[in-house]
């Protein structure tokens, strides 16, 4: 197996603070890693690293097998899906649906003058087809709840069938219902065999997708602890990386965390 995303001894400074302070950490091809930590740990960061659009102040970071201060960035990104927050802002809010998700396959966020192929609206239909999105394909991308946002910008991740797939908290904001038709959806995705490499970000044990291989857990820059979820993702680890007791219970595929009662 090749790595996908190799980081040496890396360090992000800014004002005199590393937000991400000495971390080394290898995904290699296949592997699907869930990134946990607190408000702040520096999970965001981590995942523009590896999304090369940060270098590191120190240390080397290797993505997809390139130097991130050796390639072309725009090159590199264009093999990276990357759903995120910063993303959703980057994009028009007039434009449609079908739109939103067909401009990833030019690295463009706006729909220009460029003519599509029949083979990418076909693509993009049957992205938003699999993300559950079929029929709003007409819709402007600003009317959107957060769930349906959410989908799109997957689906959109997802248009330029990339090697590396980064999910920045997928289920942040999406209520009960929408977070277990989110998780449903990305579970069938990690089951495909053909399905890239994926790194997903979250605040929440409950949040983790069924068929995840790897957890790395960050505390304020640093790497608490990393390696397979099922001897890494413990009640001991979990506690020592959010800062407080936790009891922790795996039932079939899926967790939940808790704090010990008061009294
Ligand atoms: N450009 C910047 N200059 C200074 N500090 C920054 C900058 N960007 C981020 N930070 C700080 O770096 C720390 C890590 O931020 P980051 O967004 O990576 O954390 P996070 O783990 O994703 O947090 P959250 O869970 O709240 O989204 C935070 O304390 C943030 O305020």
């Amino acid at each position: 197996m090749s790595d996908v995303l190799e980081l040496v001894d890396v360090s992000v400074v800014r004002e005199g603070r590393a937000l991400v302070d000495h971390v080394s950490w290898t995904v290699k091809e296949g592997e699907r890693w869930v990134v946990l930590g607190p408000n702040g740990a520096g999970k965001t960061t981590l995942l523009q690293i590896a999304g090369a659009y940060l270098f590191p102040s120190s240390g080397e970071a290797v993505v997809l097998g390139e130097k991130l201060d050796q390639v072309d960035v725009f090159e590199q990104r264009a093999r990276i899906g990357l759903a995120s927050a910063a993303m959703y802002e980057k994009l028009p809010v007039g434009q449609t649906v079908l739109e939103t998700v067909l401009t990833a396959a030019y690295g463009q966020t706006v729909h220009g003058k460029e003519t599509y192929e029949d083979s990418d609206e076909s693509r993009a239909l049957l992205l938003l087809d699999l993300l559950g999105m079929a029929s709003f394909t007409g819709r402007k991308f600003g009317s959107l709840s957060e769930g349906e946002r959410k989908r799109t910008l997957i689906a959109r991740a997802l248009m330029t069938d990339p090697e590396l797939l980064l999910l920045d908290e997928p289920a942040a904001g999406l209520d009960l219902g929408g977070r277990e038709d989110l998780i449903r959806r990305l579970a069938a995705l990690a089951r495909d065999e053909y399905a890239p490499s994926m790194v997903m970000v979250t605040h929440h044990v409950e949040e983790i997708v069924p068929g995840m291989t790897h957890v790395l857990m960050i505390r304020q820059g640093k790497v608490l602890t990393a390696g397979p979820i099922e001897s890494t993702l413990t009640a001991r680890n979990l506690s020592h990386c959010f800062g407080l007791p936790l009891t922790l219970e795996q039932r079939g595929d899926r967790w939940t965390a808790q704090g010990f009662p008061l009294g």
